[in-house]
């Protein structure tokens, strides 16, 4: 593999991270789902079905499809990965600390593929290896109740880390259910061999910035949502970061709608060609954007003002073409709520998408992209498209 790097949201392709999901969707119950941000339960044969062809579809374009669980297990191979990862899937101050112990040592004496799945899926009570002796934490857990959390949202990469210019941000994540998820994301890209000259920007312990915020509009800058996930401090820190190491000289924070439909800036808006958007229509007019550029060492900002115009200025174009997702608000509520606007670029022009958002497709089609159209009935009900589910590693330049 070339060295990674990406620009763009819509440079060619080359190289991509995801994440098959296995056995942590299974952990999912009406009772958890809610706070594990799921918002059905999925049948999980059938999602790893939908994220294969998914995969394929990609591999077709020519890209290299990296697989996040592998690189886990390969990275864990390293004694220090190893002690990384058991670190961070122990919460003493949940477990006590005989049974942290427990779970430390039986995580400890594992092979990597096996500790690669117990991270990533977790472990409950009932699968703790049994105790000798007495334990009140034991006994008054329920057998389900887990040990180790499992990361069903694991398999939305983008949120995790993303890669500005020539280094990888791991992201600091806003919910419970995905704190965990920087570990092991951070704990492949400091461990792997693949990835050993990686340089990073931003902080993985920083206030937080959630990939799928982070959008590259072009070479230079970078918008990022700030709304659910992303705070006004991340999104700050964020830009502070990639100014201090030359990764963009513009970064527009754009304040997006505080609720699970709008959680990402990339659930409202994506970039489909070079000077092309797709965009929910019930925020085209109102998306405002503040802008940050650095200012000898500190910063300016300006706004807000409306987002599209800013964009524009700031890429150096006359204006930022934008095609929406149906006239029709219910149906372009309906797709937007499924993903319609969550489309990943594997080429100026050529996007994945889901096959579900027929007028969203059609109306991308009408404009000139070629879609490329995935299921996704059993991926979707995490709330991600085909954009969440990947994290660019290397784009070629535009
Ligand atoms: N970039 C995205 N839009 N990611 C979608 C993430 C969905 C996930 N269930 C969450 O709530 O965090």
């Amino acid at each position: 593999m070339s060295n990674p790097h990406a620009q763009s949201e819509v440079g060619p392709l080359h190289t991509v991270l995801m994440h098959r999901p296995g056995d942590e969707l299974k952990r999912l119950t009406p009772r958890n789902s809610d706070q594990l941000l799921f918002d059905a339960i999925p049948w999980v044969d059938r999602a790893q079905q939908e994220h294969d062809a998914f995969a394929d579809v990609l591999r077709e374009r020519g890209v290299d499809v990296l697989l996040l669980h592998e690189l886990l297990a390969e990275a864990l191979s390293d004694s220090r990965a190893r002690a990384a990862g058991v670190h961070s899937a122990v919460d003493e101050r949940r477990l006590g600390a005989e049974v942290a112990e427990t779970v430390r040592s039986h995580l400890s004496s594992v092979d990597e593929q096996t500790l690669a799945g117990l991270l990533i899926a977790g472990m409950t009570f009932e699968e703790l290896p049994a105790a000798e002796g007495q334990s009140l934490v034991r006994r008054m857990h329920h057998a389900h109740e887990f040990v180790i959390d499992p990361l069903p949202n694991l398999l939305f990469t983008r949120d995790s880390s993303v890669w500005v210019g020539e280094r990888v941000a791991v992201a600091s994540l806003a919910m419970p259910a995905r704190n965990r998820e920087s570990a092991l994301t951070d704990l492949v890209y400091a461990y792997h061999p693949k990835f050993s000259h990686a340089a990073r920007a931003y902080g993985a312990h920083s206030a937080p910035v959630e990939g799928g915020d982070v959008l590259l509009l072009a070479p230079g800058v970078v918008a990022v949502g700030v709304g659910e996930r992303t705070s006004p401090a991340g999104a700050e820190s964020f830009a502070r970061s990639v100014f201090a190491d030359g990764l963009a000289h513009t970064v527009l924070a754009v304040p997006i709608a505080q609720q699970r439909a709008s959680m990402h800036l990339d659930t409202v808006c994506t970039m489909v060609d070079r000077d092309t958007v797709v965009m929910y229509p019930a925020v085209q007019d109102s998306l405002t954007a503040y802008t940050l550029q650095p200012s000898g060492d500190d910063i300016k900002v300006g706004g807000p003002e409306p987002f599209l115009n800013t964009a524009a200025e700031a890429m150096g174009i006359d204006r930022l073409r934008v095609i929406d997702t149906g006239l029709d608000p219910v149906t372009a509520e309906r797709e937007q709520w499924e993903d319609g606007n969550n489309t990943l670029a594997v080429a100026p022009g050529v996007v994945v998408a889901y096959e579900r958002n027929v007028e969203t497709n059609a109306r991308l089609e009408e404009a000139g992209i070629e879609v490329l159209r995935i299921s996704g009935s059993e991926l979707g009900s995490g709330r991600g498209g085909p954009r969440c589910m990947s994290s660019p590693i290397l784009r070629g330049a535009l």
